[in-house]
């Protein structure tokens, strides 16, 4: 872009055209136009060579700076940079103010608005190029001013620096603090500021001097003249026509430019300031956030709310950021490694502002004398309006519109409050669903119909952390990464400033890596003031993974949210629902409580609890006990001991009953096992015939269960997306025909009982046919065969419950768990509930072959994208992922500071590192081969989500516990637990 010359200046003047609400009018440039940003390196200064320092960075061209890579362990990282301009080391001031900055700053005679701002660590050389700009910028000024005297210029002068976020007037030395005001047409105003009319550019020189010698400075180990506060020089042009030359000779362009030299970032650490050169950088530091993040949010777009107010400097600059002015951004920076992650840090915000457009408009100010004549004019042409009589009355014509816009508006307002019921009904009834669904982040899925809360740079999920002064000072001059971790991690609410907000340009401008790389460009993002670079690396990388995650989360969450309504109501419809007290169904629901009703139970709860309170309050709790305690004797009787002379037989009953076991996981109401399982090992004639009986039974209404309704209990949640596996079972029953078939933990023991059953019979039968015989062996044998068992294969002390292979199938199945991605509370109860009682079997079994099946299942992507009620790995991991930062949340809220500290000593997670709970929740049951990590893992989850006395709940909630007279479950052999078992 070039200066604006005389000619442009015409040009724009003839474009001219003016508000009639105002004395002011603005014309808008075409489009909106990117921050012109530029990058000045500067040599290494006398300390830097001293202390061997070496200079890692170079300009390869006049647009690209680049990271030489002289350290192998950080050849890893991205490493180019590029810019609309980068200058060397050697480049001077001039040629820095010529092609980056001279034609914004020439902007301001035509008009426009304009900006130009250095921003760059401490000592980078941030003042040595403001004041060379500035200087640049009044010689050219006032050149244009001498070539131009067909205009008349007025400039006026003011200056003020922010200092420990006070503003000051730089041209008054009083130093009183200034106000900031809201002005509807200006914008923020500094109240009383100094502003000097500009005699000639000596007097300018003049106040210049002024400003540096008013300004604050101080002794830094970094830099013995260290700028402590931002200085703001801001010279105003106004200029009109000294002659009519065929345009409006009344109206006058104004517009002023900013010169802004901001103090420097700085580590407390590294500038080695204690007292009040602490407490400055603190400030420093914190307005430099606050602008990091007005200028990324920019760069996203105007969208979302800009946090401008957020510190006096944003505030003051607020038109220079994103309104109507031309802006220019140098940054400076240091060459040497030890400034390293300042620099990468300066370039990041370089690149973000890259993508900050401004709307600069030319803005014309009208005379008082114009604006009076305007408006005489626009009152004649009203007048004669009504003068002229039309067709109808102006009086009636209007009573008319009148009338009509009253009936529009009863309409309108009947409709919204039509509207508003139906909202607010839907709105009652999603709140109970999303309760029913069970998941117990309500706000969060709240969040997703709402705008995200404000920001706040106090996280709450740093509420843990205390901040030293010197460490707010060094942990908030990274503007990106202060950000990323102030909203990491925060699924309630925003979360999604991450990654992702990191300019697209940013790493197009950057080498390409392969995505799973390490070399990532994100990588560049994190940053920790403790780590090596390399370890930036990763953390980084798995930052930046997180943070996609989270914002996919966040769209997913309210999809999920959905879901789960969707699935909550159809599973309500497929339950037999009966009439609700609706009185109590509210807290009910809210309990995650089913709800009694007349004839039965509303379900569909999900707290362990409930389930368990609904059994006993169950006003036909009578019937199932009477029943339960029938299916008990039938197999106690199963199980009295067998003829003597038939151990054989004994042994073929265990058989028959481990292999019905298998049949009944394959084709029973547990419907995940069916179609592969089948293939594998077909069933038997006895099995068929058994899972002939339990399909008919099944469909029979209520042949097994207690009660005229059906209880989903939490247990059925088995992964740890809510309400799927329900909704997975019920989409498979309902392909298979078997609409009625809602399958849960409890039908599954009831199935197995009834399956031990019908064992007794077939095998009383056969008993008494094979007496008949007098060949009690060959009806062994035969039952064998029948259930496609060689006894050979299956010697009778081959129990798989043996310490051994308990041991084995408990590590199979934590595996497949992680492989699955199943709920940490699932894992946790089951883990802490079958502890190797060879009665167990049976379910280690079922849950091994349900998380094979899971696992297969979840191989073969071949979800159907509507299949939304699937569970697919995708939507596990997120479920998983929500479920630890439930868990971290409940670490807030049932652990006491000690214990969280204790806890963080033990899992080996620094106390001074963010996000500790979180850190926490994320590596609980992730190390599957050490038993002694998933037994802590276990035990914490069970403490987290409140389960006091393991032994007692869990049995009920995996169903085992039907029987008030049993004693604990102590049966040490496995032909003793067979009667349990089935
Ligand atoms: N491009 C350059 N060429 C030569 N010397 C430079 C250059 N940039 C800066 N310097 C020197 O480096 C020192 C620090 O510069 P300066 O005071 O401008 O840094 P700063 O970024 O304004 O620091 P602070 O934020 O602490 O105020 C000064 O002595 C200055 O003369």
């Amino acid at each position: 872009m070039g200066v604006v010359g005389g000619e442009d200046l015409l040009r724009l003047e003839k474009m001219q055209h003016v508000s009639v609400n105002g004395n002011a009018g603005t014309i808008a440039t075409a489009g909106g136009e990117k921050i012109f940003v530029s990058v000045r390196l500067r040599p290494l200064n006398d300390r830097e060579i001293s202390k061997n320092d070496v200079s890692d960075w170079e300009c390869i061209d006049d647009q690209t700076i680049m990271f030489r890579n002289s350290l192998p362990e950080r050849s890893m990282f991205p490493t180019a940079y590029s810019f609309d301009r980068v200058f060397r080391s050697d480049s001077s001031t001039y040629q820095v103010y010529e092609e980056a900055a001279k034609h914004v700053v020439l902007s301001v005679v035509s008009g426009i608005n304009a900006s130009v701002f250095a921003y760059g660590q401490t000592s980078s050389g941030k003042t040595f190029t403001m004041s060379g700009i500035t200087e640049n910028s009044v010689a050219d000024i006032y050149d244009y001013i001498e070539k131009h005297n067909e205009r008349a210029f007025v400039l006026k002068f003011s200056a003020m620096e922010i200092y420990n976020e006070a503003v000051r007037d730089l041209l008054n030395s009083d130093g009183t603090q200034l106000r900031l005001l809201d002005d509807p047409e200006r914008g923020t105003i500094v109240e009383r500021l100094t502003e000097e009319r500009l005699r000639d550019r000596n007097h300018l020189h003049e106040l210049l001097s002024i400003c540096e010698a008013q300004r604050q400075i101080g002794e830094t180990s970094l830099n013995e003249t260290s700028s402590r506060s931002h200085q703001i020089l801001r010279l105003t042009i106004e200029s009109s026509a000294r002659e009519f030359l065929g345009m409006d000779k009344s109206s006058t362009l104004a517009a002023s430019v900013n010169f802004v030299d901001l103090a420097g970032s700085e580590r407390a650490s590294q500038a080695q300031s204690a007292g009040t050169r602490l407490k400055e950088g603190c400030h420093i530091n914190r307005s430099l956030l606050t602008l990091g993040t007005v200028i990324r949010k920019l760069s996203k777009g105007r969208n979302a709310h800009i946090p401008y107010r957020d510190s006096k400097l944003t505030r003051i600059l607020q038109a220079s950021l994103g309104g109507n002015a031309r802006t220019a951004i140098i940054c400076t920076m240091s060459p040497a490694r030890s400034h390293l992650e300042q620099s990468r840090n300066t370039l990041l915000f370089a690149s973000c502002a890259k993508q900050v457009a401004t709307n600069a408009h030319v803005n014309v100010v009208m005379s008082d004398k114009a604006l009076v004549k305007h408006l005489q004019k626009e009152l004649a042409r009203l007048e004669s309006e009504l003068r002229t009589p039309g067709p109808v009355s102006l009086t009636s014509r209007s009573d008319n519109l009148m009338r009509e816009k009253d009936s529009q508006i009863r309409k309108m307002e009947k409709e919204i409050k039509e509207l508003t019921q139906q909202r607010d009904l839907a709105q009652s009834r999603l709140e109970d669903l999303l309760r029913v669904v069970g998941d117990d982040q309500p706000s969060k899925l709240w969040g997703g119909f709402g705008d995200p809360p404000p920001y706040s740079p106090h996280h709450p999920l740093d509420d843990e952390i205390s901040l030293s002064e010197a460490s707010i000072a060094d942990q908030s001059l990274d503007f990106l990464n202060q950000s990323q971790y102030s909203r990491y991690g925060n699924s309630d609410s925003e979360e999604n400033y991450l990654f992702s907000e990191i300019p697209e340009g940013l790493t197009k401008d950057l080498p390409q890596f392969p995505k799973d790389s390490p070399r990532s460009v994100g990588s560049s993002l994190h940053h920790s003031e403790e780590k090596s670079f390399g370890a930036h690396v990763d953390n980084a990388e798995e930052l930046c993974k997180d943070v996609r995650c989270i914002e996919v989360d966040e769209k997913v969450h309210n999809r999920t949210g959905e879901l789960n309504v969707a699935a909550a109501q159809e599973n309500a419809e497929h339950l037999p629902l009966t009439r609700t007290n609706h009185a109590n169904e509210k807290t009910n629901l809210e309990l995650g409580c089913p709800v009694e009703g007349d004839g039965g139970f509303k379900l569909v709860g999900t707290n362990p609890k409930c389930d368990i309170e609904l059994v006993r309050t169950n006003s036909k709790y009578g019937v199932f006990e009477k029943r339960f305690l029938d299916v008990q004797k039938t197999i106690n009787d199963l199980v009295k001991p067998l003829p003597d002379e038939t151990s054989s037989f004994r042994r073929s009953s265990l058989m028959r009953s481990r292999s019905c076991r298998a049949s009944f996981t394959m084709n029973s109401s547990f419907p995940l096992f069916e179609p592969e399982q089948n293939e594998a090992t077909p069933p038997s004639s006895i099995e068929k015939e058994l899972l002939e009986h339990i399909r008919t039974f099944q469909k029979k209404p209520c042949s097994l269960k207690y009660n005229e309704t059906e209880v989903i209990s939490s247990t059925d949640s088995q992964t740890s997306e809510n309400g799927a596996p329900i909704d997975m079972l019920k989409e498979q029953n309902l392909k298979g025909g078997q609409e009625e078939n809602i399958t849960s933990i409890q039908s599954f023991v009831d199935g197995l009982k009834e399956m031990a059953k019908l064992q007794y019979e077939k095998l009383h039968v056969d008993g008494q046919e094979m007496e008949a015989k007098g060949s009690g062996n060959l009806a062994g044998e035969k039952i064998l065969k029948d259930v496609g068992l060689d006894p050979m294969q299956m010697p009778v002390d081959s129990s798989p419950c043996c310490p051994m292979d308990f041991e084995k199938q408990q590590q199979e199945i934590i595996e497949l768990w992680d492989a699955c991605n199943v709920s940490l509370v699932h894992r946790t109860y089951f883990f802490l509930l079958f502890k190797g009682d060879p009665a167990d079997s049976i379910y280690m079994e079922v849950e091994l072959r349900r998380l094979s099946f899971l696992k297969v299942t979840f191989s073969k992507k071949n979800h159907s994208k509507s299949d939304s009620h699937i569970i697919t790995p995708a939507s596990s991991m997120r479920a998983l992922r929500r479920e630890r930062e439930m868990l971290s949340r409940q670490m807030q809220k049932k652990l006491t500071p000690e214990e969280r500290q204790s806890l963080y000593n033990e899992w080996g997670i620094g106390l001074d590192t963010k996000q500790r709970r979180l850190q926490l929740a994320r590596r609980i049951w992730t190390n599957t081969s050490d038993i002694n990590h998933i037994r802590s893992s276990a035990s914490l989850v069970a403490k987290l989500v409140g389960l006091l006395d393991p032994d007692e709940a869990l049995k009920e909630m995996f169903g085992l516990s039907f029987s008030p007279q049993m004693p604990k479950r102590r049966s040490f052999s496995w032909m003793s637990s067979v009667p349990t078992l089935v």
